[in-house]
């Protein structure tokens, strides 16, 4: 079984290159860079990138990458791969420089969504200096956020990230989407080995942007707002209003991305002991806020 300690980055391609860069500075506040490959690398802390853009035919997103602490739990983590009989593929010293890592195994999970598990992350440990003066994004040794991916082929996916890659089931709600009745989408919430109560959620439905949401995190309630204000005025689409989950306790609010996924934007995050920790569902999304019907009333807007 994998060991992994955290969500090292996430990948995403998009037709508007200069449209994301403009996005991940001036609304998200995070520094970029170009990549060696026509690309955009986006900085949270003082790697190199926790968001890499790729160009590509459409918007979307390509890739988690999931990070293992060292050379022998990168051999735990292919052996583990091999004993499940997963298609997995070694890239090669070109692909690892682009990920600015030593070693990089890419697999695809039960519903097709793409992994990378990585170890030896580079730095330059240049010092982070938001464009936009966010303090700081809360990573380290808790990994850059959580990624909530579509699991249409739910059963099996979960077994995967359980039995395979080594997750933990933080707790479970069965989802009853608006104007369904008696329709009820599991989604699990999923942690590894690191405190954040969750690094991935699985939701038991298709995706069209191959991604749900990203959520990053900063260290304070200001920072929280003041990406809202940056969202308005670049006339972002806001997907849900600020709210607070009851389960990570998380203060946040939900936008999309140049790629199609959200941000979900927050603050305040539970960080957890798992011994202590007892998984169970809940049935109330948020504690307060977390309008999920906006982004719908943004779209009903538009055409009147
Ligand atoms: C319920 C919840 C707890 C913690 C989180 O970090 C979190 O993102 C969520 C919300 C999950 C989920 C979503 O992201 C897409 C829209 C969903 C399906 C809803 O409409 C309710 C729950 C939402
Ligand atoms: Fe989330």
């Amino acid at each position: 079984m994998m060991d992994i300690r955290g969500l090292a980055y996430v990948v995403a391609q998009t037709t508007d290159m200069p449209r994301w860069k403009n996005y991940a500075e001036n609304v998200l506040g995070m520094m970029t860079a170009p990549s060696a490959n026509g690309g955009l690398l986006v900085r949270m802390d003082e790697r190199q990138f926790r968001l890499a853009v790729e160009p590509g035919a459409r918007n979307a997103y390509v890739a988690s990458g999931w990070e293992v602490a060292s050379q022998s739990a990168f051999e735990q983590a292919v052996q583990a791969l091999r004993n499940a009989d997963v298609a997995h593929v070694l890239e090669d010293a070109a692909f690892c420089r682009q990920r600015c890592a030593q070693q990089v195994v890419s697999f695809a999970d039960p519903s097709g969504n793409r992994h990378e598990v990585v170890w030896g992350f580079k730095s330059d440990f240049a010092h982070f200096a938001s464009p936009m003066g966010v303090s700081r994004f809360v990573t380290g040794g808790i990994g850059m956020g959580h990624t909530v991916l579509p699991a249409p082929d739910f059963a099996k996916t979960a077994a995967f990230f359980k039995d395979v890659m080594g997750f933990g089931l933080s707790d479970i709600m069965n989802f009853e989407p608006p104007g369904t009745e008696g329709v009820m989408l599991p989604i699990h919430f999923l942690h590894c080995n690191n405190g954040r109560h969750h690094s991935l959620a699985i939701a038991g439905f298709p995706v069209e942007s191959g991604c749900v949401h990203v959520m990053v995190e900063v260290e304070g309630m200001p920072e929280v707002g003041r990406a809202m204000d940056r969202m308005r005025a670049h006339k972002v689409q806001q997907t849900a209003t600020l709210g607070q989950h009851t389960n990570d306790k998380m203060i946040s609010f939900y936008m999309r991305t140049p790629s199609n996924f959200d941000i979900e934007f927050g603050y305040g995050g539970a960080v957890l002991d798992w011994n202590e920790h007892i998984a169970h569902e809940f049935t109330r999304v948020s504690l307060w806020g977390h309008d999920f019907s906006v982004s719908q009333q943004q779209l009903l807007d538009k055409e009147a």
